[in-house]
């Protein structure tokens, strides 16, 4: 197990990069404590496998440093690095059973027969193939398959993190749940470092104590899933995390506070800078029909079973608020308002309110 610090890392793929925009990874610093259940989230594109590729050593960083627990790793080759990792689709010995599949790695290493047994029932147990130990992995479907690909990251105890790229996307959508929770209960039992890479939002929430989002090669947020959907640094993780995820209205700052097409807008507190672009960020959650507040016009509304998400428009933009009902009729006149706690400004992206409390 190790800590893992990301020493301003940069990476581009071209030969000469002229600018920002040749670079794949903008600048990465970043602390993974030794231990942690940590999810790289982003969508595709924004550079989780290049950060993925370096940490395993298998790509290195056009600049900057990996440390393990403080030792330089950056010009190590993968197999000494101590990690574990499991991909997207299974890696295992189809020829061999689901036991000897498990005990690979361990065996590979030279660790004694009595403890291979001990472990390999231990991680066996865990992921639910106690009964499976002495089939053909050939013989399984790709979900079981998957799992003891999963069993063969977790089975060693002395790795210095294990690494998940997308491990559910052969999963039956049924299965997907049970094993992210099953992960995360692994996770507490093993105690090792994780981190899990995804596009998924719920992966990510669900598996991590810390996420770590990423767009367009930066990171624009770290923090646990509550931080991350109450008080979002910057616009994309609003609109990202979250369904539907976060208004985003451009608005006009005066004397410190913001009008939306013409409206004053309550906020958590002053704004504290602007640029070229400000925008009020309130999530649906945050938004209610009332007597008062914005006129609007209802343009649908959807009823998800526990709330309703009303879409309304002000003007041509769009505001979605999510209620208890009962629906309102499509084209009804409504207000709508925002709770000034749960209501900040963006500048150029990034949160610009201060709470004064
Ligand atoms: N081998 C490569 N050569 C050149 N460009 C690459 C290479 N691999 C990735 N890129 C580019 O680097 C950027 C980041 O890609 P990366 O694969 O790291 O993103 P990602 O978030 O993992 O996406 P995905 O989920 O689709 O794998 C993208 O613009 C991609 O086109």
């Amino acid at each position: 197990m190790a800590k893992i610090t990301l020493e301003k890392l940069r990476h581009s793929y071209l030969p000469n990069p002229a600018g920002a925009q040749d670079y794949a990874l903008k600048e990465i610093d970043l602390d993974w404590t030794d231990g942690g259940a940590y999810a790289l989230l982003g969508p595709s594109g924004c550079g989780k496998s290049t950060l993925l590729n370096i940490i395993s050593g298998l790509l290195t960083p056009s600049e900057g440093r990996v440390l393990f627990d403080g030792r330089d790793v950056t010009g190590l080759p993968p197999d000494q690095r101590n990690i574990a990792q499991v991909f997207q689709f299974p890696v295992i010995y189809d020829t061999m059973s689901v036991y000897d599949n498990l005990a690979f790695p361990l065996r590979n290493r030279g660790v004694d027969a009595a403890r291979v047994d001990a472990r390999v029932r231990e991680i066996a147990t865990m992921l639910e193939l106690d009964g499976q130990l002495q089939i053909r992995a050939a013989n399984l479907t790709p979900d079981s398959k998957q799992k003891i690909s999963m069993g063969r990251g977790l089975v060693r105890d002395d790795v210095n993190v294990i690494m998940f790229d997308e491990p559910l996307t052969v999963i039956d959508p049924a299965l997907k749940w049970k094993l992210r929770s099953k992960l995360k209960e692994l996770h507490q039992k093993i105690a090792v470092t994780m981190i899990y890479v995804t596009h998924d939002q719920t992966e990510a929430l669900t598996f991590a104590d810390q996420v770590v989002v990423m767009q367009d090669g930066v990171i624009v947020q770290i923090g646990t899933p509550v931080e991350l959907f109450e008080r979002p640094q910057h616009t994309f993780v609003g609109h990202f995390i979250g369904s539907p995820g976060m208004n985003i209205l451009p608005c006009e700052v005066t004397g410190g506070g913001a009008r939306f097409e013409g409206h004053a807008v309550a906020l958590e507190g002053p704004v504290t800078r602007t640029g070229a672009l400000t925008e009020i960020g309130v999530r649906p959650e945050h938004v209610r029909l009332a007597d008062d507040g914005i006129p609007a016009v209802v343009h649908k509304a959807a009823d998800l079973g526990r709330h309703m998400v009303v879409e309304a428009h002000v003007g041509d933009r769009v505001i979605n608020a999510v209620t208890d009902g009962p629906a309102p009729a499509q084209g009804a006149r409504v207000h709508l308002a925002f709770d000034p706690a749960q209501t900040r400004v963006y500048a150029d992206g990034w949160i610009a309110t201060e709470v004064t409390r």
